[in-house]
C-alpha cells in the first residue's frame, strides 16, 4: 500500500454514482465510509455492495456504513453523491465529517452544485467535480454500470492542482478509477452540461425517447443542437472558456453514444420520481437570464416538464 491509501473518504449517498466509485475504493481497501439511509443502508450492512458492469460482477461484502454522520467522523475527503434536490439535506449532515483540512468533491450534473455547497462550507473546501459514468442502483446495495469505465475529474475552484487534488487523484487511480485532468474544471463541467441538458430535457418531454431516436429525426436533432447552442452562448457570456467547437464536439459525442442511452432526468420523469429538472433545464433558463439572454428551447421544455411534474405531484396526493 502506498502513502495515499491512508486517506479517509466519506461517500455521501450510496446510489449509482456513490455506490460505483465508493465500491471501487472499498474494493481497493481504502478507508471508505458510506453515509447512507433507508434500504440502501440496510443492504450495505447486510451484504455490502455488489457492482456489475461489462467485465462481470464483483462485490465488497463488508463496507463501513451509517446514517449517523457522527459515526462517520472527520475525513480527508467527502464525495458528495446525492442528487441536486437532495443537496440541502446532505449538507445539513456534513458538519461532523468536515474538519480543518477536509475537501468536498461535487459530482452532480449541472453547473450549480459547487456554489450551493460552497455557500455552506466556503469555496476553499470545494473541489468541483465532473463525473462521466452511466451507473444506477438496480436494488439497494446493487449497482449496474454500463459503457466505458467511470471517470471522475476534479480540481480546485480555480482549476489549479493542489497537494490534496494530487492525493485524491492517486487514491482513485489506485482503485482503478479513470481520473481525467481538466485544465479548466468549469469549462469541462459546462461542456458536459451542454451535452446532457438538451438530451435529458427533450428526452423527458417526449416521454422517454432514447438518444438514438432524438438524434436521428431531423426535427428533434435540430432542437438538440439549438439547445446546445443556447448553453454555449450563455456560458461564453458568463465568462466560461468553452472551446469554439464545443457544440460540434458535443454533437459528435452524442452521435457516438449507443442508441439506447437515456438520461437520468428522463428516467426519473418516466418513473414519476423527483427529478433534477431545476438543475438541468431550469438552470439553463435561469443562467441565460443572468447572462442577459434568452434560451427559447429550454424555456419551452422547462414549462412542459414543470407542468408535467406538478400535475404528477397533484395526482399523487391522497
Ligand atoms: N448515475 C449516473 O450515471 C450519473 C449521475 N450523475 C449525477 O450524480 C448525482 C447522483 O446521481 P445518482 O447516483 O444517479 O443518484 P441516486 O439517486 O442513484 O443516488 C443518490 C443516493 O443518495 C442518497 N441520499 C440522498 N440524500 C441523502 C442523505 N441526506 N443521507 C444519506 N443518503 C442520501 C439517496 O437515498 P434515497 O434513495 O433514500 O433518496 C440515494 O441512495 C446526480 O446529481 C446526477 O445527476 C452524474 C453523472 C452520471
Ligand atoms: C451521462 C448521463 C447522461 C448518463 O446517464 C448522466 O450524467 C445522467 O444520466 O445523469
Amino acid at each position: 500500500m502506498t502513502e495515499s491509501t491512508s486517506q479517509s473518504i466519506a461517500v455521501v449517498g450510496a446510489g449509482g454514482v456513490g455506490g460505483y466509485f465508493g465500491g471501487l475504493l472499498a474494493a481497493a481497501e481504502h478507508d471508505v465510509r458510506f453515509l447512507a439511509r433507508g434500504e440502501s443502508l440496510a443492504a450495505l450492512r447486510r451484504k455490502g455492495l455488489r457492482i456489475s458492469n461489462g467485465s462481470g460482477d464483483w462485490s465488497v461484502p463488508q463496507v463501513r456504513a451509517s446514517d449517523d454522520p457522527q459515526d462517520i467522523g472527520e475525513v480527508d475527503f467527502v464525495l458528495l453523491c446525492v442528487k441536486t434536490q437532495q443537496l440541502p439535506g446532505a449538507l445539513d449532515a456534513l458538519e461532523p465529517l468536515v474538519g480543518e483540512d477536509t475537501a468536498v468533491v461535487t459530482v452532480q450534473n449541472g453547473v450549480e452544485a459547487p456554489e450551493q455547497v460552497a455557500a455552506r462550507t466556503g469555496r476553499h473546501r470545494v473541489l468541483p467535480g465532473n463525473v462521466r459514468v452511466v451507473a444506477s442502483m438496480v436494488a439497494p446495495g446493487e449497482i449496474r454500470q454500463v459503457g466505458p469505465p467511470g471517470a471522475l475529474g476534479f480540481a480546485e475552484w480555480d482549476s489549479t492542482v493542489s497537494d490534496r487534488v494530487v492525493r485524491l487523484r492517486e487514491v482513485l487511480r489506485e482503485a482503478s478509477v479513470t481520473v481525467p485532468e481538466p485544465s479548466d474544471i468549469w469549462a469541462d463541467l459546462w461542456a458536459k452540461f451542454l451535452l446532457v441538458a438538451p438530451i435529458g430535457s427533450l428526452g423527458a418531454a417526449t416521454g422517454g425517447a432514447s438518444i438514438g431516436e432524438l438524434r436521428s429525426r431531423a426535427g428533434t436533432r435540430n432542437i438538440l443542437i439549438s439547445g446546445m447552442r443556447e448553453i454555449y452562448e450563455t456560458g461564453i457570456k458568463l465568462g466560461i472558456k468553452l472551446p469554439d467547437d464545443a457544440v460540434d464536439t458535443a454533437t459528435g459525442l452524442m452521435d457516438r453514444q449507443s442508441p439506447d442511452v437515456t438520461s437520468s432526468l428522463q428516467r426519473d420523469f418516466l418513473a414519476g420520481r423527483p427529478s433534477e429538472l431545476e438543475a438541468w433545464t431550469g438552470a439553463v433558463v435561469r443562467l441565460a437570464r443572468r447572462a442577459g439572454r434568452t434560451a427559447p428551447v429550454h424555456e419551452m421544455l422547462y414549462e412542459l416538464l414543470a407542468l408535467r411534474e406538478s400535475r404528477a405531484a397533484r395526482s399523487a396526493q391522497p
